[in-house]
């Protein structure tokens, strides 16, 4: 459920007081209608989908006014959208179907990049204005809240997208990978959704992959929803195809061309596609009597004679948690490939314990080392350079 159709509609003003009389001390005007409420949609990172999203969102009209008292203005109504909500507004086109009804096309009109953006996407109806403001001594009445038809597309935020057959191990892989955790099962499509997992690095760099639905051959032309899944893919930055290297079923089928096929419906679907950077993850890499590291290496000196760049191929065990460092280290080196590497500070030598403790009449220079050794001290020790 990616695109959804609803309809917005304001508050509408409220009426004036029929004997509503403006005076100069009195900057609202008195009995004047309230005015309607807006309709506003807001970005919020900790939403992922429309299924909470009624279909018609309505905010409240202004109260009418009275004797003196101005009436109440309407309140806003807010709806929280994940981000990457695309919103168009459908208008009537001028034009009909044969049936007679009439044809409304979608027209751009925002899209949620940012947490806490907010969209106004119907404004509330003005109040009403009493008849003695006017020369002619007739009144304004209030104006109706505009009703929008809106159309809300999901492309979730993401870095990499997760794309493989059914069953392949997707959502296994970012489960192991990230806190994300959702259905996995035995069957196919056990996924229906895309899903976000977040990596967080040490040095506080966060890499948004995402799980999609398993793809299939012809997915192109939404075989399978496939356009509906491949939707997805618009905002990532780098492609991760997923292959099941133990090849349960599909003993028979070619690695290789699994990815190719995988690679080609992404291009075809959006031939941005093309430029992005791309890896490759085998996973159920623990399944060993189905000879998954023969999988592995074919797969990735083929692609090396293939494609004149390396394109990395990483063997995973998402059961055994095998191969993730190394997986989540490449995937961030595909998406930003000019940053610096964390460090990792290195730990307390064991072979440290190993020496006597320097006694209480020795002088310091006899100790070796000391708690901390600098670098070089380090050094000397692991290649042993005294
Ligand atoms: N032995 C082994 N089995 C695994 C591994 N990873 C996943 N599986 C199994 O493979 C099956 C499918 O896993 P999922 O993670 O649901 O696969 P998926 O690609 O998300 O599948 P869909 O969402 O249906 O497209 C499950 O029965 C998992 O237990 C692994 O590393 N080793
Ligand atoms: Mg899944």
């Amino acid at each position: 459920m990616s695109v959804i159709w609803l309809v917005a509609k304001a508050g509408n003003g409220g009426d004036p007081a029929p004997n509503a009389l403006r005076r100069p001390h009195i900057h609202k005007g008195p009995g004047y209608g309230g005015h309607g409420g807006n309709v506003v949609l807001k970005a919020c990172s900790q939403i992922e989908s429309f299924l909470d999203v009624p279909e018609k969102l309505a905010a409240e009209h202004g109260a009418d006014g009275h004797d003196t008292r101005r009436g109440r203005h309407g309140d806003d109504y807010f709806l929280q959208v994940p981000l990457g909500t695309i919103i168009r507004e459908r208008v009537y086109s001028g034009g009909s179907t044969e049936e007679g009804r009439r044809i409304f096309l979608p027209q751009f009109r925002y899209q949620f990049l940012r947490d806490k953006d907010t969209f106004l996407v119907a404004k509330g109806g003005f109040g009403g204005i009493g008849p003695k403001s006017f020369k002619k001594g007739d009144g304004r009445r209030g104006t109706h809240g505009y009703r929008a038809r809106l159309e809300l597309e999901l492309r979730v935020m993401n870095d990499a997208t997760f794309i493989g057959k059914p069953n392949a191990g997707k959502t296994s892989l970012l489960a192991a990978m990230s806190r994300a955790h959702t259905r996995i099962g035995p069957e196919e499509f056990s996924t229906t959704r895309p899903h976000v997992g977040v990596l967080r690095f040490r040095d506080r760099l966060e890499v948004r992959l995402c799980d999609l639905p398993g793809l299939s051959a012809g997915a192109h032309e939404d075989k399978l929803m496939g356009r509906r899944i491949l939707r997805h893919t618009y905002r990532s930055r780098a492609l991760i195809f997923v292959v099941d290297v133990a090849r349960g079923e599909r003993s028979e089928d070619d690695v290789l061309e699994e990815v190719e096929m995988l690679r080609q419906e992404a291009m075809l679907f959006d031939p941005l596609n093309k430029e992005k950077p791309w890896m490759v993850i085998g996973t159920k890499c623990d399944m060993l009597h189905r000879d998954p590291l023969f999988h592995l290496d074919s797969l990735f000196y083929r692609l090396r004679a293939r494609y004149d760049d390396e394109i990395p191929v990483i063997g995973t065990s998402a059961r055994f948690g095998l191969g993730l460092t190394r997986a989540v280290r490449t995937i961030r080196q595909l998406i930003y490939p000019d940053m610096l590497q964390p460090r990792y500070r290195l730990g307390a030598d064991p072979m440290l314990k190993e020496y006597p403790k320097a006694g209480r009449g020795e002088s310091r220079d006899q100790t070796p080392t000391h708690g901390h050794g600098t670098d070089q001290a380090i050094m000397q020790r692991t290649c042993g350079l005294h």
